[in-house]
Parts: structure tokens; sequence; C-alpha cells
């Protein structure tokens, strides 16, 4: 297999240097121009690249597989306990493990995927996963299932159908049913449903509102006027500036992106960006890179995807990192662009059209996504030569991908072939050059690597975990890139004064402070003042977003006063008080390099045995002896690592996990362990307040200790501390908030209730 990097050395070669930057249709102009013989290697290696990249399955193979792991299921779904309800779940969800994993495996062999599909169809139904298990059904039909046997699966959609309450389903799978010729069994089971149905009818006087879907839902929402955006011309462009008091916590606006790509693909759904927890269907064509969450996220993404699906099998994308995002965005908005650019007799004209409208004022909350997108800034016009040469070529791959590997040409009839391979490689440039200084990453909470979504121990039913199980909910995942173009016109400060909370493909922009009529409200493009040096973050700014910051924070006579505090050390010879001096020593503990540190005034080179002491220990907390030992050690950082030092809070998140583990796998903890534990857990928690603020995701997936804690009754929690609960809980995703949600009923409010507590409910 070709490397991108090779092929792109010699293309590089072959390109004359481009000294002075005119526009991106110009830059791509430089790659389509070159002279005959250079011009046929140069498009003879792209066309070797995305040969070369192509990843044939063995689709015998894959069948074996599928089928041995359906197999697996099967053994295990057979020998499920009919009385032991806890041994029940276990192998339903072990069963439900090993047909995705036949799912998966089967690629794009319909007889073994119609198989999967239906057994996972019926573990998932045992488990009460009826939304999931209809659709497996669906699946399962869609690839062939035989037909001799699709009552049973049309038996069980109706049972699902009933459980989800919907009417119009039941019917339709009942009346299909009494056409069929059916054994006793499934006739007193067509009669029992038939109940229920008239059941559900009476109960239903009317339909169900139909709730509002993402398609429909509108693309920006300005829930208060509470701000405008400010044209003014001058260094910092447009900016987004309060039109009164904003109150912390209000709402500013909230934004609804056409336009992500998943940074994990097999995890995030393509369609709807939710966290893929029980049952991914992925496409069948591009191993498995690809995941929906529902048939309905796969049918609403099928336009999208048909011009990705080679891309996705060929592993292309993940080459090419914000050329991929940029290859979205011309996909999503193509549509709406075709107008202007349909305008144009030639690809001068075309393009020159397309940016008068780019360039010009507009209402910019009323404008469309499409030229918001359009509209947004870049300074391609600023970058190094290499740097410019690097991102054309994507385009220019890109491309030539679109035109061999897809039918996306088709639906631009109006022009000559090559004038569109010019028109689409340039706006993928100019896309990528805008998403690199306004692109977003979206942020969740999502289950520890090391834990499987379907684990038994952690569920004890659908969205229902288990006691002592939330803590498995603790770690940050950028897990999507976005063009967000109405949150990238607010401008950068390092002190921030919004917050924004990702759901899916939405964000939502919340003050994080007061904020006063004409202020400029500010975005933060790089980690904030707390969290990194003001050199590291001006260089930062400078390299990607080229401008020099002069925020209060930059513009203060000490600038890092708040991030050194986190990192202050005493000498272990001479106990001064110090900082590292390199900033790549700030956090030793998270590479894999061992540089020395050393006193800044005896120079003394630290021995940090201490730190060796408390890892040590982690391992084995499921020991009461090696426990104490543990806290013991972490009492004695305090000689060490000063105030909220980060290196302090890192390990006592990690001392917190690993005993949460040990007494989740059985381990027996008493009441000093609690008390050691409520105490560490205080200290992390105002820790983290203070380093990424009690709004953070950091900070709400440290909450998931303390809900933990307080489910056992073990946690002394203060009604503040239990407010905060409840309010981060609805920041969270919607597809996790249901879990924390269901959490903090089952385990909390009982524990709130017995307290003397009661009127305390999460879904406030
Ligand atoms: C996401 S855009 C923000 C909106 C932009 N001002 C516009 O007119 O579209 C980022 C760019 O805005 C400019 N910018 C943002 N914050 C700035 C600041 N604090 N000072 C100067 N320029 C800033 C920089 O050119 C930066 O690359």
């Amino acid at each position: 297999m070709l490397t991108l990097s090779k092929v792109f050395g010699e293309q590089n070669e072959l390109v004359p240097f481009i000294s002075s930057y005119q526009n991106e249709l110009e830059t791509v102009k430089v790659l389509h121009t070159l002279p005959a013989a250079k011009q046929q290697r140069f498009n003879e290696l792209t066309h070797e690249l995305l040969d070369s990249l192509d990843d044939v399955h063995d689709l015998k193979a894959c069948a074996e597989c599928s089928r041995s792991s359906r197999e697996h299921g099967n053994a295990v779904y057979t020998k499920r306990s009919k009385t032991n309800e806890s041994d029940r779940r276990e192998s339903l969800l072990l069963a439900c493990r090993f047909y995705t994993h036949a799912i998966l495996q089967a690629e794009n062999v319909h007889e073994e995927l119609c198989l999967g599909y239906a057994n996972r169809g019926m573990a998932l139904q045992d488990f009460g996963l009826y939304k999931e298990a209809y659709d497996d059904c669906e699946c399962a039909l869609e690839y062939g299932y035989p037909q001799k046997l699709q009552h049973k699966l049309i038996m069980r959609q109706a049972h699902c159908a009933w459980q989800l309450g919907d009417v119009r389903k039941l019917r339709e799978h009942l009346s299909w049913l009494e056409q069929q010729q059916l054994n006793a069994g499934y006739v007193n089971q067509l009669e029992q449903l038939q109940e229920q149905l008239t059941k559900l009818q009476e109960q239903q006087v009317s339909e169900p509102k139909e709730e509002l879907t993402s398609e429909q839902a509108p693309s920006l929402q300005i829930l208060a006027r509470n701000h405008k955006i400010s044209n003014s011309p001058g260094e910092k462009g447009r900016h987004m500036v309060a039109t009164q008091s904003i109150q912390p916590g209000d709402i500013i606006f909230k934004e609804q992106t056409a336009c992500f790509v998943p940074l994990e693909p097999g995890l995030i759904c393509q369609q709807c960006a939710a966290s893929v927890l029980y049952a991914p269907i992925p496409c069948t064509q591009c191993h498995q890179r690809v995941v929906y969450c529902s048939r309905h996220c796969r049918q609403l993404n099928e336009q999208i995807h048909s011009y990705e699906c080679a891309g996705y099998r060929k592993n292309l994308f993940t080459m090419l990192g914000v050329s991929h995002l940029a290859l979205r965005m011309v996909l999503c908005y193509m549509q709406e662009w075709l107008t202007e650019l349909g305008k144009g007799s030639n690809v001068q004209e075309a393009w020159k059209l397309l940016m008068a409208k780019a360039s010009k004022t507009y209402d910019w909350p009323s404008a469309s996504q499409g030229l918001l997108s359009l509209c947004m800034m870049s300074h391609l016009d600023k970058a190094a030569a290499e740097e410019l040469i690097y991102y054309a070529l994507c385009a220019n791959l890109l491309q030539v991908y679109l035109h061999r590997c897809t039918n996306f040409y088709e639906q631009l009839e109006v022009k000559t072939r090559e004038d569109w391979h010019l028109l689409i490689a340039a706006l993928i440039l100019r896309c990528a050059g805008q998403l690199l200084c306004n692109g977003h990453v979206g942020d969740t909470i999502v289950l520890r690597s090391q834990c499987h979504t379907m684990e038994s121990k952690l569920w004890r039913a659908p969205f229902h975990l288990s006691l002592g199980q939330m803590h498995k909910f603790d770690s940050v995942a950028l897990t999507t890139a976005l063009n967000l173009p109405y949150l990238a016109l607010c401008n950068h400060a390092c002190a921030p004064s919004i917050r924004l909370h990702c759901d899916g493909r939405a964000v939502s922009c919340l003050a994080a402070q007061q904020i006063e009529a004409d202020e400029e409200i500010f975005n933060c493009y790089t980690l904030d003042y707390r969290n990194s040096s003001c050199a590291m973050r001006q260089a930062q700014l400078q390299q990607t977003f080229k401008f020099r910051c002069k925020c209060i924070k930059c513009a203060s006579n000490k600038p890092d006063e708040i991030f050194l505090s986190f990192n202050r050390y005493r000498c272990e010879f001479c106990a001064h008080i110090y900082v590292p001096s390199q900033r790549e020593e700030f956090k030793w503990w998270e590479s894999e390099s061992n540089s020395a540190i050393n006193c800044s005034k005896c120079q003394a080179t630290q021995l940090f045995n201490w730190f060796g002491i408390l890892r040590r220990t982690l391992e084995f907390c499921s020991e009461q002896q090696q426990r104490r030992k543990a806290y013991k050690a972490f009492k004695e950082l305090d000689t060490w690592l000063l105030d909220y030092h980060s290196l302090k809070l890192h390990l006592a998140q990690q001392l917190i996990a690993a005993c949460l583990t040990a007494k989740a796998d059985g381990a027996t903890f008493d009441d000093s362990d609690y008390k050691q534990l409520s105490r560490i857990l205080d200290y992390l928690l105002a820790g983290v307040a203070a380093q990424h603020g009690a709004d953070s995701m950091t900070y709400i997936s440290h909450l998931t200790y303390l809900m933990d804690l307080t489910a056992f009754g073990k946690y002394k929690c203060s009604s503040e501390q239990l407010k905060a609960v409840r309010t981060a809980i609805n920041y969270l995703p919607t597809d996790t908030k249901r879990i924390f949600v269901n959490y903090y009923n089952d385990f909390i409010e009982q524990r709130i209730a017995a307290n003397g507590n009661a009127n305390a409910n999460a879904n406030a």
C-alpha cells in the first residue's frame, strides 16, 4: 500500500513553488496545468494511491467468522436461566455481544447478516430494548430472512410495537399476521396482541404527537435576543456582542450543524452523532467503519454516505484530518452553493459569483448554514507554502476520489467535467482553510475505554446502571469534528465568557459569567488560562489563528499566576517551592519520556519516589491493606505537591476510580475506606472546579464518583452538591443524560429521601 506522505512527497516535486497566493481556485489550477509529462505522472500518482488503498475482504472468511460468533451467541442464549434474573441478564447481554460481532464480521454477506440481526433482535427484545429489537428484525428482513420463517420476525416486531405503544405499526403487523397460516402457539400470541391493540387504541384517543426530529429542528435557535453580530471592520473582524445584561447560565443560542464527522466512526452514529451504546447498525460495505444508532439514521444519511462509502472502505479519510470535514462541507452545502455556481458560464465566472456572495454582509442569525459557512474566514493567504500545497494536494485527491469512486459529479451537469474538477477541488481547499480557524471539536462523557457497553455487570435494565457502576462513565472523549458557522463568529479570549454543551450535532452556548450589555462575548480556541501558559496559547493562536491575543489575561502583569499555582512542587532536598522550568515537564506523568525535573534553586534532580509508591498500590486496591497504604501515600503528597496540584488531582482521580472498580468487582469496604474516599473526593472536586470550572465536562465526569458513593449511602452529600449533580445532568447529551437521570432516580433519590431531603428529582 502506498502512503500518503510518499505520494504527496513525489507530487510536491512535480509542482512549482507557489510564491504568491491569490485564491483557492488559482492554487488548485497550479496542480492541473503542469507540463504534459509531469501532469501525467502527477495524475498517475493520485490514481495509484487510490487503487492501492483498496482493501477487499475475503467474504468467505467473513461469513465463517460471522457464523462462528453467531453460534457462540446461540449457545449462550440457549443456556440462559429462566429463574435467576441476574444470570439471565448476563447471558442475554453476552449473546448480544456475540451477535453484534456476527453482524460486524458478516460484512456484506446477506445470509449471515440476516441471521445475525434476527438473533440479536431476539436477545435485545428479551432484554427490553424494543426499539433496537424492532430495527434488527427490519434489518433481518431487508437482508433476506427466509420467507417461510418471516412470521416469527413480524410477531416479534408486533410485540415490540406494542411495548413501544406504537398503534400504527402494531396494527400493520397484526393485519399481516392475520393473513398467514399460523400454528396454535402463534395464533395464541396473535390473539393476545390483538387484545393489547384494542387496549392501546382505547388509551390513545388521539395519536401521539410526533416529536421534533433532528432534521425538522431549525439549525439555529436564538432563544433570547441578548446578543448581536458586529460587522465592524478591523483586525478582529466580525464578533459577537451582548445587547443586554446576560446572567451566568443564560442561553445565548443553540446551533445544530448539518455537517460533522465522527472522530470515532465505529462508536458514534454518522447521522445524529449520538454514542451508539447497544446495537450498532453498520454500513455493510465499508468494513464496519460507519455505524448508525438506528435504521432511521442510516436512511437519513444515505445520500451523503453514498459519496463517502468507498472512501471509508479505503480508510482514506483518517489520513486526511480536517480535509475530510471540508469534503463533508462540500457534500452538505453543495446544493445551496449550486444556485450561485450554476449562474457562471465558465469556472472563473462561477467562482467569482460564489466569492462575491461570500464577501457580503448579511443578517447573520437568519442566514442559512450554507451561507454562513461560505462566509467563514480563512487564513490560507498567510499559510506557509508547504502547508498550502499539502491542503491543495488533499483537496485534489478528494476531488479525484469523488470522480473515480462515486457518482457525485452526476448532479453537476451544467459545465464541462474539467471545470467542475477544478471548482470542487478549490471548494474543498477553501473549506479546509476555513475549518482550520473555525472548526470545532465536540466532547462527551463516555464509558471508560476498557469497559464494554454490553458488560452484564453494568446494567440492571436498559439504560439503568446497576448500583456502584456510575463511575465507569468517568471519561471525557472528543468524539466529533463539527462545522458550527454561527458559533465561529465568536472571537477568542483566554478567559471565555461562554461555555458550550454538545448534544450530538447540536451545541448550546451559555453564558459562563455575567456579561454586561455592549461587552464582547468570547469563546476560547485553546486551553484556557488556567490550563496553559500565556506563551503556549500565544504560539498556538499565532500559528493557527494568525493573531496576537491581547485579552485581559494575556495583558495582565502575571498572566501565568493561576496556571503555575496548579504546578508547584516542594523540593525534596532544599524544601524550596518551585515550578518546572520547561513547559513539556508540566505533565511529565502523561508522557513516555523520562526527562528529569530539577529544583530551580538547588538544581537537584527530584526522585519522586512517592509517585512510584502510590502508583504501585493503585494496582492492588482490591486488598484492604494496599488501600490503606494508598490513602497514606496520598496524604503524604501534601508535602511535595502544593494546593490543587495537577498531579495530585490526577492521582486522586486514579485512586478513587481504582477503589470504586475494586468495590464493583466485589472487594469489601469498611467505614474507614468510605471516610478516606470521601475526603479525597472532596479535594478532587474542589480542585477540578478550580482548574476546569464546575460546569466543565471534566467536572461532570468526576461527579460520577460522588454519585456512586452517595448511592452506597456512604458520602454525606451537601444540598449544594446535589444541586450541582442535577444541574450537571441537564447539560449532558440526550443519550448519556438518560443513563444519569435513571441512576439518580434509582439510587440517589432514595438516599436523599431517607435523609429527609425528598423533593429532589433529577428530571428537574
Ligand atoms: C473563528 S474566527 C472568529 C470570527 C472572525 N472574527 C470573523 O470575522 O469571521 C477566528 C478568527 O478571528 C480572528 N480573531 C478571533 N479572536 C481574535 C482576537 N481576540 N483578536 C484578534 N483577532 C481575533 C482571527 O483572525 C481568528 O483566526
